[in-house]
C-alpha cells in the first residue's frame, strides 16, 4: 500500500470546507490531533495517486455469541472473565471460570432450542459486507471499504480480527486507516466500552513495543471510532417501520389499543449508579421512535435478561408481560431496542419464555433489524458522516462515568479521544 501523508495546507483546506457548519478548528497545544469544537479529528489522512484515502478497514464490534452449543463454555468463560462487564474483584480468576462452567449446561439448551447457536456472527459479517458495498458507492474517496468483525466474546476475537487486518497490509510500519464502528446503538461501558478497552489492549499488543505499550505512531493504524449512534434517523426509521408492520397484524377495532413495550437488556443497579450512559441513550432511542410513529400508542421501556442476585433496572420486562395480561390487556407488541440481530435475548427469552408462556395470540414480537435493507442503508450513511467528518470519536467518549475507578477507560479513552482535556 503506497501512502503518503496528506500536506497541512491540503488538510487545512480539507479543515476549511468543513467548518462550514459554523465549527472551529483548533490545533491544541501539546497535541497531534485537530479538535473541532470538543471532538477530536482524526489523524492526518494519506492519499494514493487515484485521489482515495483508501483502503479503510470497518470494523464492526459487538460481543458475539456461540454459533455451536459447543462453543457455549467457551463463550461464556470469557464473558465471566471480563472485569468491564462482570467485575468479581482478586476472585475473578477463580469465580469466573466457575460460573461460566455452572451456567454452561443451562445456556446450552437454550442455545439448543433456538437452532444451535447464536445467529449473531452470520448477521454481523452480512451487515458488514453490505454496509461496505455501499459505502463504496456513497464514499469513494475513503474506498475500497473493507468489511470486519471484531467480537469480545466468540470467534471472531478481537485478536483475529487485529491479526488479520495486519496480514491485510493495514499497520505494522504501513499504516493505514480503520474506524471501529460499535454495533451496539447505546454505549454502555459493560458493552462497547469493554470492546474498545480490548481493541485498545490488542493495537498496543500488536502494533506496539511490547515491553513498553509504546505505539510507533507513524506506522500504526489510525483508529477513529463510531461509539454512539442512538436517535440515528434511519435506525429510527427501521425500527419505526417494523412496528407499523407488526401494528398492522391486528384487526383495526383491537389496533389502537394495543401496548407497545420496548425492551433492552437490564444493567446491575451498580453500573447505573456509576453514571453508565446506556439507559439514557436507550431512553432517547424510544422517544425518537415514539416521536416517528406519532405518539399513538401508550408505551414503556422495560428491561430484561438480568443474570445474578444483585440489584438490576427494571421493570422486568417478564413482569411487566404477565401484570399486563392479568389487567386483561393482551394486545402487546415486544420491541428490542438495544441490540441489532437475533439473539439468545429475542429467540428464546421473548419468543419462548416469555410470549409463548403468555399464551395469547395478541402478544408478540417486531422483527430484528437482522438483514433489513433500511437499517443496512442507515448503517452505510452513520459510517459515511464518521468519515467525512474527519472526528475520531464523539465528544461524550472523553467523558468517563461519574463514579469510574478503571485505569483501562482512562488509558483507552485517552488514546481513543486524543487529547481531549476533561477526563
Ligand atoms: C445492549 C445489550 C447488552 C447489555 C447492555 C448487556 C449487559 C450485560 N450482560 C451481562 C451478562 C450476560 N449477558 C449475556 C448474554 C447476552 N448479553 C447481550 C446483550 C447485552 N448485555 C446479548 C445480546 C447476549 C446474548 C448473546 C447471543 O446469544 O447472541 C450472558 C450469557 C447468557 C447467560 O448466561 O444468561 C450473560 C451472563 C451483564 C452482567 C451485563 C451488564 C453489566
Ligand atoms: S466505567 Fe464508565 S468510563 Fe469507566
Ligand atoms: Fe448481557
Amino acid at each position: 500500500m503506497a501512502l503518503r501523508t496528506t500536506p497541512l495546507a491540503q488538510l487545512c483546506k480539507r479543515a476549511t470546507l468543513s467548518s462550514s457548519s459554523a465549527s472551529t478548528l483548533t490545533w491544541p497545544a501539546n497535541s497531534s490531533s485537530w479538535r473541532r469544537n470538543n471532538a477530536t479529528v482524526a489523524p492526518p489522512v494519506t492519499q494514493d495517486s487515484t485521489g482515495s484515502k483508501g483502503p479503510t478497514a470497518m470494523v464492526f464490534m459487538n460481543m458475539g455469541g456461540p454459533s455451536t452449543t459447543d462453543e457455549v463454555g467457551d463463550f461464556l468463560s470469557r464473558l465471566f472473565a471480563d472485569k468491564d462487564l462482570i467485575p468479581l474483584g482478586r476472585l475473578q480468576n477463580y469465580l469466573g471460570p466457575l460460573i461460566a462452567r455452572r451456567r454452561t449446561p443451562k445456556i446450552q439448551k437454550q442455545y439448543a432450542e433456538i437452532g444451535g447457536g447464536s445467529p449473531i456472527r452470520k448477521w454481523s459479517e452480512y451487515q458488514a459486507a453490505e454496509m461496505c458495498k455501499i459505502l463504496d458507492k456513497i464514499s469513494p474517496e475513503t474506498a475500497p471499504h473493507k468489511p470486519y468483525v471484531a467480537f469480545r466474546y466468540a470467534d471472531p476475537l478481537t485478536e483475529e480480527m487485529y491479526t488479520k487486518l495486519i496480514a491485510d497490509g493495514f499497520g505494522a510500519g504501513k499504516g493505514g486507516r480503520a474506524v471501529a464502528f460499535t454495533q451496539y446503538p447505546q454505549y454502555s461501558c459493560s458493552t462497547t466500552g469493554s470492546s474498545l478497552n480490548e481493541l485498545w489492549k490488542w493495537r498496543n499488543r500488536l502494533e506496539g513495543k511490547r515491553a513498553t505499550g509504546e505505539v510507533d505512531p507513524e506506522g500504526a493504524i489510525k483508529w477513529s471510532v463510531i461509539d454512539r449512534w442512538p436517535v440515528h434517523p434511519g435506525l429510527v426509521e427501521a425500527f419505526a417501520r417494523n412496528i407499523e408492520a407488526t401494528l398492522a397484524t391486528y384487526p383495526e377495532e383491537r389496533r389502537d389499543k394495543v401496548i407497545l413495550l420496548f425492551s433492552a437488556h437490564s444493567l446491575p443497579m451498580s453500573v447505573v449508579n456509576r453514571g453508565d450512559p446506556y439507559p439514557a441513550e436507550v431512553g432517547a432511542t424510544v422517544h425518537a421512535v415514539m416521536h416517528r410513529i406519532g405518539m399513538q400508542h401508550p408505551y414503556r421501556l422495560v428491561w430484561q435478561s438480568q443474570v445474578g442476585p444483585q440489584p438490576w433496572l427494571g421493570a422486568q420486562t417478564s413482569d411487566t408481560v404477565e401484570n399486563l395480561i392479568k389487567k386483561g390487556q393482551t394486545d402487546i407488541i415486544l420491541i428490542p431496542i438495544a441490540f441489532t440481530s437475533d439473539h439468545i435475548e429475542t429467540l428464546y427469552e421473548l419468543d419462548k419464555e416469555i410470549i409463548g408462556e403468555a399464551g395469547h395470540e395478541g402478544v408478540k414480537r417486531v422483527e430484528s433489524l437482522n438483514g433489513n435493507p433500511v437499517f443496512i442503508q442507515a448503517l452505510a450513511d452513520i459510517a459515511k458522516a464518521h468519515l467525512d467528518s474527519g472526528i475520531s470519536c464523539s465528544p461524550q467518549m472523553s467523558l468517563r462515568c461519574p463514579g469510574c475507578v478503571s485505569e483501562r477507560c482512562a488509558e483507552q479513552k485517552k488514546f481513543f479521544a486524543g487529547q481531549v482535556q476533561h477526563l
